[in-house]
């Protein structure tokens, strides 16, 4: 079911029209739908319903509105955080310490503190050195971390290179080969409680079988450490499962995704970790936007949106296909290109696109942007920041303020010496 649908000729989210939003907020915005995220939250879980009680850590990354992270935090998940800033986030949104993982390849020796002072389920530690400084920095604390070591297990995830992270020559993880040396040295440590494995090869993957290659060896890796006599109890399987971008595209389903799980876990005897984030809130999001102009084109008219590459980047920054509708589609369509207006070739949404027809003032629906949309939103050319909207039904409610180029000024003094 489509949360986002036409009624009487008008898209809404849920029972909201959209140009009701609009009138209300302004554009560009974000629209988020309540109801699609806790289905997709649903399925996902119920995906997984073969596995002995699995923890299902949200990517913050993917969309850190903290009122997204309520709705998540309702549907008892957790969170996967890699910053100090996310996991502050998923606190303030009511997830629980334990349903909190820190990931990331750089965590700085605060965002430890930060993570050992909340008491969170574990650290995923990517580096010998980490693992070092985080255990002298339980131990002066009198605390130990409990903590699982990301493995790179060098498999392609056939997805843009850009996001893929489990290549040998990718920044993130250990070389799987030297996971049982590194266990060797860190378990021992007094700060450390060292008691199992992460992995997460890419996003946004359209096939099941690079995932299930990378956790045949996770596989494979458990049973050598047990035999040295280390222990496992946490394999943390990451998230990536890829979202249908365009109209009519199939991805593997999370049913068909837990069923691989369980046939390639079976027999682990560990607690299973995920952590889904594009999977979770890609479809429930929408940015909403006003055509400022129709400029003839050389070959194709362009329409020039005003949402901008900095509202949202994916398009820009991994030449990303989302498709772009009219909010009330007059039946003509056309061949266009899509554009916002900063001042870089670079901020195209489509090129020679076949799609409802827009004229000036037409409002706009570019979809498929709740993960990883407002989330690496920037304020280039002076634009502010993109505002955010909740729909819950026939309400709604801005969860995140439209930052003005204004309010951003604000927080730039000139010094007096410039005088
Ligand atoms: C460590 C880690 N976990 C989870 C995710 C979420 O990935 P996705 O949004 O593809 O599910 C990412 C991003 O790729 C990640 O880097
Ligand atoms: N930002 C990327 C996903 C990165 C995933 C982070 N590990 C995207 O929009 O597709």
């Amino acid at each position: 079911m489509d949360y986002f649908a036409l009624r009487n000729g008008v898209l809404h989210a849920e029972d909201v029209s959209l140009p009701a939003i609009a009138a209300a907020v302004g554009t560009p915005v974000y629209v988020y739908s309540r109801a699609t995220l806790e289905r997709h939250a649903q399925v996902f879980a119920e995906g997984l319903a073969g596995l002995d009680a699995p923890l299902i850590a949200f990517a913050v990354k993917a969309n850190p509105n903290l009122a997204v992270l309520r709705v998540l935090a309702r549907q008892g998940y957790g969170a996967d955080v890699v910053s100090g800033g996310e996991l502050a986030r998923a606190l303030a949104a009511g997830m629980p310490p334990e349903r909190i993982v820190f990931s990331g390849v750089g965590k700085t020796r605060e965002e430890m503190r930060q993570a050992l002072d909340a008491g969170i389920r574990q650290l995923n530690i990517e580096s010998e050195e980490e693992g070092r400084e985080l255990a002298e920095l339980a131990a002066a604390l009198g605390k130990r971390a409990r903590c699982v070591l990301r493995v790179n297990p060098d498999v392609d995830a056939g997805t843009h290179d850009k996001i893929t992270t489990g290549k040998a020559d990718n920044k993130f993880g250990v070389p799987i080969a030297r996971a049982r040396e590194l266990f060797d040295a860190l378990a021992g440590l007094d700060g450390l409680a060292l008691t199992g494995v992460a992995v997460h090869i890419g996003s946004q993957l359209a096939s099941l079988e690079p995932l299930e290659a990378a956790f045949a060896k996770i596989g494979a890796l458990i049973g050598e450490l047990r035999e040295a006599g280390h222990t496992v109890d946490t394999v943390d399987l990451g998230g990536g499962l890829g979202v249908p971008y365009k109209a009519g595209e199939t991805y593997p389903s999370p049913a068909e995704y837990g069923a691989m799980v369980a046939r390639v876990t079976k027999g682990w005897n560990v607690q299973l970790v995920f952590e889904p984030g594009r999977v979770i809130a890609g479809n429930a999001g929408i940015l909403l936007t006003r055509t400022i102009r129709v400029k003839r084109g050389v070959a194709h008219p362009f329409y020039v949106l005003d949402a901008a590459m900095n509202d949202l980047a994916r398009p820009a920054m991994y030449g990303a296909w989302h498709d772009i509708v009219a909010v009330e589609p007059s039946g003509e369509t056309a061949v266009a290109n899509v554009v916002g207006p900063i001042c870089e070739t670079g901020d195209t949404f489509a090129m020679g696109r076949e799609m409802d027809a827009l004229k000036s003032g037409d409002l706009a629906v570019i979809r498929t942007a709740g993960a990883y949309g407002a989330t690496m939103a920037s304020s280039y050319n002076s634009r502010g920041f993109v505002p955010e909207v909740l729909v819950d039904g026939d309400k709604f409610a801005v969860v995140a303020e439209r930052l003005s180029a204004a309010a951003i000024m604000d927080a730039e003094p000139i010094p007096d010496w410039l005088d």
